[in-house]
């Protein structure tokens, strides 16, 4: 299982010390989307030319004009960009396209998404990885909880990572599940000491995969 850290309302600065002392822990470093907002693709070009042997995620959550921002994500050095599973199945099909010329993938971003009909139509549109994501602003209200697995439940073809307030006491009830990749965020990112809090993730992950 992949750690993948996300960095979302950080600025340039914070991201880069924040990645300095937690790189070692984490597998993929995922831009944010706001990040990306605030300083364009650039920052992709700079956290990719700074960490090379990492899987870098920009998270572009594109939800129409697929071909222009899968180019835009793939051309500034991400390995991985998103797109909306709500967006219209062009808009997939067309990120999945350019994702094939540069040897690159799309993570397709459940956001929102609570019937399986939208899963079956993903898969036959080719779809590989797909994250299960309770969002920012749902988490003030409520958690990511077991139950949201059962959306993916019977789809054995996806590769799954899964978001959404994910903490260290969280974070074993959602090993259970054998996603292949946990995307956390806040927990590491606003902890009082990133690098701990990301190994005690990673060793979370370790201990599980060694035990199962
Ligand atoms: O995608 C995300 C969210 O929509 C904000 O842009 C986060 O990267 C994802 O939810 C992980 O962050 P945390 O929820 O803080 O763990």
């Amino acid at each position: 299982m992949k750690l993948q850290l996300a960095l979302d309302r950080l600025t340039k600065k914070e991201c880069f010390q924040i990645l300095k002392e937690t790189h070692s822990h984490v597998d993929w470093i995922e831009i944010g989307t706001g990040v990306i907002k605030e300083y364009g693709m650039q920052i992709v070009r700079e956290i990719k030319a700074a960490y090379p042997h990492k899987v870098i995620v920009a998270d572009m959550k594109t939800c129409d004009a697929g071909r222009h921002e899968a180019i835009q994500a793939f051309e500034a050095g991400a390995d991985i960009m998103t797109v909306m599973a709500f967006s219209a199945d062009r808009t997939i099909t067309d990120t999945m396209e350019v994702a094939k010329q540069y040897h690159r993938q799309v993570m397709v971003d459940l956001l929102g998404i609570s019937d399986q009909k939208r899963l079956f139509e993903l898969e036959s549109l080719g779809v590989e990885l797909v994250s299960l994501h309770f969002g920012k602003d749902s988490q003030l209200e409520g958690e990511l909880h077991a139950g949201m697995f059962r959306l993916l439940q019977g789809f054995s073809n996806f590769k799954i990572a899964v978001a959404g307030g994910i903490h260290l006491e969280s974070l074993p009830s959602i090993l259970e599940h054998k996603p292949d990749t946990i995307i956390v965020g806040s927990a590491v990112t606003k902890a009082e000491n990133p690098a701990k809090a990301a190994s005690k993730m990673k060793g979370l992950i370790k201990e599980y995969e060694n035990d199962h």
